[in-house]
């Protein structure tokens, strides 16, 4: 099956290398993105684990559903997804806005994962100004400035397709899930939960990320009662697209840890 209807909207999701022995690892997605750009890093974990991948709420394939989207709305669409898939609970791996959504229902977490992750994203304002600006312009009137957030100036100028294609990922969001992620982000605040993380935990971010600070998210590992902290050299904001070997390693020494 690739589609499932939970509470009011459709999920787009793929198990891939399902198999009892094997630990359940969830992907979960970053603003403005769609399940794809954790391709690299699953073939390079497919036979160590049963991967879910999915689309979150108004992106990629998946329905917005009806009223506002908040972290919480996120995290228990991704509960529900893991009892359609038949699982308990996983090892979650989420990028940016999905590393908020991946430790929001502790009973579901086996280890944490948190890539380019903070506890709050931002200011309030400036969710706001982004989503003004999304109304009047598109999406596609961020896309430059996400390209260089997500990506190295290295990685840009020597993988100019693989960014073009990225950038049409982005702009071909929807707006309306897009901005409602964005109210979610502005209104989403996890700190008072960090000190609570009862389960191992691994947080990284890529030295040149230019959506996160590295050291905010140091911060955030050090405010996790046991996190270990990983920084990815010559990477930015996109980890799984820029850096799938080092990720892939990372992960797997931290699940065989984990375990
Ligand atoms: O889109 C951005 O600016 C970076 C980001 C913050 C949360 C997220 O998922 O992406």
């Amino acid at each position: 099956m690739q589609f499932t209807r939970i509470d009011d909207a459709v999920f787009h999701y793929q198990v891939i290398g399902a198999a009892p022995d094997r630990p359940v690892l969830a992907f979960v997605n970053a603003l403005g993105t769609d399940f794809r750009i954790w391709r690299d890093v699953v073939v390079r974990l497919v036979g160590r684990f049963s991967i879910l991948l999915y689309d979150a709420r108004g992106h990629g394939l998946s329905g917005s559903g009806e009223g506002a989207v908040t972290i919480e709305r996120h995290a228990d669409d991704l509960a529900q997804l893991l009892d359609v898939i038949g699982k308990g609970s996983a090892i979650i791996c989420g990028l940016s806005m999905g590393s908020l959504v991946a430790h929001t229902h502790p009973e579901k977490v086996k280890a944490l994962i948190l890539c380019g992750a903070l506890a709050r994203f931002g200011e309030p304002e400036d969710w706001d100004a982004r989503i003004a600006s999304v109304e009047a312009n598109g999406i596609e009137a961020l896309a430059d400035t996400l390209m260089e957030h997500w990506f190295t100036e290295g990685f840009r100028v020597d993988n100019p397709a693989d960014v073009a294609g990225y950038r049409n990922m982005v702009i071909r969001q929807p707006g309306a899930g897009y901005i409602a992620s964005c109210a979610a982000l502005r209104d989403g605040d996890l700190t008072a939960l960090s000190g609570e993380v009862a389960v191992p935990t691994l947080c990284i971010v890529g030295d040149k990320d230019g959506a996160v600070s590295p050291s905010a998210v140091a911060n955030l590992a050090r405010a996790i009662p046991g996190a270990r902290f990983e920084l990815i050299k010559n990477a930015a904001h996109m980890l799984p697209v820029e850096s799938p070997d080092t990720m892939s390693d990372i992960i797997t020494a931290f699940a065989d840890l984990a375990e």
